[in-house]
């Protein structure tokens, strides 16, 4: 070992040295304040010895050579105050000789702050006596330090005060909607300036004359002053001190008084006025409010009125005011079997002209092919073979012709008894109905017989469908000499039956006429009773609005 060799310390008197680093008595030693010199570190010529090792290390190493403790500077100075070496900077920390001699070899970076820190304690406020406190060199009470060093005092959030002139978000919405129902910007912009006369005259209705009901309406306002600019404001309390003094002296508009009215009757129902005064200022209000706002009334009605007044149905959804159209009806032509009713129907459709000359020859040709030429006015609605063949009528057949006012269906009904169901097909949609009856001797009888007869039912049926507009074709009058007496029979007895259906002697129109012989039906007639009758059928003014009565109630 050189430290052997070159200082002669023997290794056994270090082996001692080393003993000294018994903590106990360590502890001894400073507990008594005092190192021991072997512990302190020597100075000889050139060398310097660890204070903790007690190595003897050369005078130009700063640091022990052996443990790298630092070499002590307060030695180089000199000096062995107790505050400026490791012992006696950290006396009673309890620290470790190494620690000690870590922080001692660092004595000017010794915390400042802890040594101020004892002076800014010693700073703090202090309570000296009767509420009196001191801090350093300044003396007062504790909230005037309080006031003094409080950092929430500077904690303000930044809220921008409320602002009268400033539109809240609701004032917005509900301007928006108020310009969109109004539909212009301008009446959005009366609307918005008339809110503060209408609370004006609300205020006007429930408050006193004095100051203090003033301020009253200011505090209100205050509270529902976001929907109020500040001139409003001021106008408001103005306007409010001017219509106290005199109540004529209120200027509103019509707008203004109608949002008073309806806010008015919130504040009256929660006024706390007492009963007289309140109650005249409320009636005069309302007078006032009612005087002016009956100029918009008087325009809303005028409006109401005039659109009223505008609106007027075209012609053409009227149905008898239609230029081009015609009313359509349903003519039903019913009757016993064989009592002429396809042939009075063809010949009707022949002479209005809508069955051609070229295809009443046609008919008349295949009719007399067949042996029946008496059906050729028959054919043209009766199609069918079998019809045709059989020579009765046993579906409807629809045919059409136009008079002055109707576009008339002809529904040529079956006459057969087995045939009664498509009878009754045609009879549900009829307006009116031709009742043919065949005049000649037998038929007529035969035809009202109960059992077999087909004219009672038909007309039943005609009835229970609601057709009370009938006409009494007496065909084959030829057959029986155009008697009037014929006539006359079957008017009585014919007549006695239907009124027993509820037929209206005014709604029977009678007519004798012949189909075969073109009696009576739109010329006229060469047979002096016929024409005696001044009625011919296809003159006959269809009287029939029950249908359409009925559909529309
Ligand atoms: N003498 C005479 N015969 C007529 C007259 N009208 C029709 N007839 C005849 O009566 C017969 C029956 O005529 P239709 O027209 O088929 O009688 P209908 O009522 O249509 O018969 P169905 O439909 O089967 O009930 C035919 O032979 C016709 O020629 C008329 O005015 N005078």
């Amino acid at each position: 070992m050189p430290r052997k060799v070159s200082y002669g310390v023997d290794y056994d008197e270090d082996y001692y040295d080393y003993e000294d680093y018994d903590v106990d008595h360590d502890l001894d030693v400073e507990e008594n304040g005092k190192l021991p010199q072997s512990k302190k570190e020597t100075i000889n010529c050139g060398i310097w010895r660890c204070s903790v090792c007690t190595y003897d290390n050369d005078e130009s190493l700063s640091a022990c050579d052996i443990c790298g403790v630092l070499r002590n500077a307060s030695i180089n100075s000199g000096t062995n105050s107790d505050k400026k070496t490791v012992e006696g900077m950290c006396k009673g920390s309890g620290a470790s000789k190494m620690a000690k001699s870590l922080f001692a070899s660092f004595p000017q970076r010794m915390s400042k702050k802890a040594v101020s820190f004892q002076k800014l304690n010693d700073a703090y406020v202090k309570e000296e006596s009767n509420n009196s406190h001191t801090h350093m060199n300044m003396q007062g009470q504790f909230l005037e330090f309080h006031k003094a060093f409080i950092t929430h005092s500077n904690r303000r959030v930044n809220i921008a005060p409320f602002k009268f002139d400033v539109p809240s978000p609701d004032d917005v919405v509900s301007d928006g909607l108020r310009s969109s129902k109004m539909g212009s910007k301008a009446n959005s912009t009366d609307l918005k300036t008339s809110r503060v006369p209408s609370s004006i005259n609300e205020k006007n209705g429930v408050l006193s004359k004095s100051s203090t009901e003033r301020s009253d309406i200011s505090s209100s306002l205050t509270s529902k002053g976001r929907h109020f600019s500040r001139d409003e404001r001021n106008r408001l309390e103005n306007d409010t001190g001017n219509t106290l003094s005199s109540d004529k002296s209120s200027v509103c508009s019509p707008s203004m008084n109608l949002k008073g009215r309806h806010d008015k009757l919130d504040e009256s129902s929660s006024s706390s006025m007492s009963g007289g005064n309140s109650q005249s200022l409320t009636n005069s209000l309302n007078k006032r409010a009612l005087n002016v706002g009956s100029g918009l009334s008087k325009n809303v009605n005028t409006r109401v009125t005039r659109s009223n007044a505008e609106y007027k149905p075209e012609k053409w959804m009227l149905p008898d005011q239609a230029e081009d159209t015609l009313t359509q009806l349903n003519l039903a032509i019913v009757g016993h079997v064989d009592s002429g009713k396809s042939t009075l129907s063809g010949r009707l459709l022949h002479l209005l002209g809508r069955i051609s000359q070229k295809e009443m020859h046609k008919y008349e040709k295949e009719a007399k092919l067949q042996g029946k030429g008496s059906f050729a006015y028959a054919w043209a609605l009766d199609e069918s073979t079998e019809e045709r063949e059989r020579g009765i009528t046993m579906t409807v057949a629809v045919a059409y012709f136009d008079s002055k006012k109707y576009h008339v269906v002809l529904l040529d009904s079956p006459g057969h008894k087995d045939f009664v169901p498509n009878m009754i097909s045609g009879a549900a949609q009829a307006d009116a109905a031709i009742l043919v009856i065949d005049a000649s001797v037998g038929s007529f009888e035969a035809s009202m017989d109960g059992a077999k007869g087909q004219t009672r039912e038909h007309a039943q049926l005609i009835r229970s469908f609601g057709v009370d507009q009938i006409i009494v074709a007496v065909n084959k009058m030829d057959a029986v000499d155009y008697s009037k007496e014929r006539f006359d029979f079957i008017k009585q007895q014919l007549g006695t039956f239907l009124r027993s259906c509820n037929f209206r002697d005014s709604s029977i129109s009678w007519i004798p006429l012949s189909a075969m012989e073109n009696q009576n039906l739109v010329a006229v007639p060469s047979d002096v009773f016929l024409l005696s009758c001044m009625l011919k059928l296809h003159m006959i003014a269809w009287p029939s609005y029950r249908r359409f009565y009925n559909r529309q109630h």
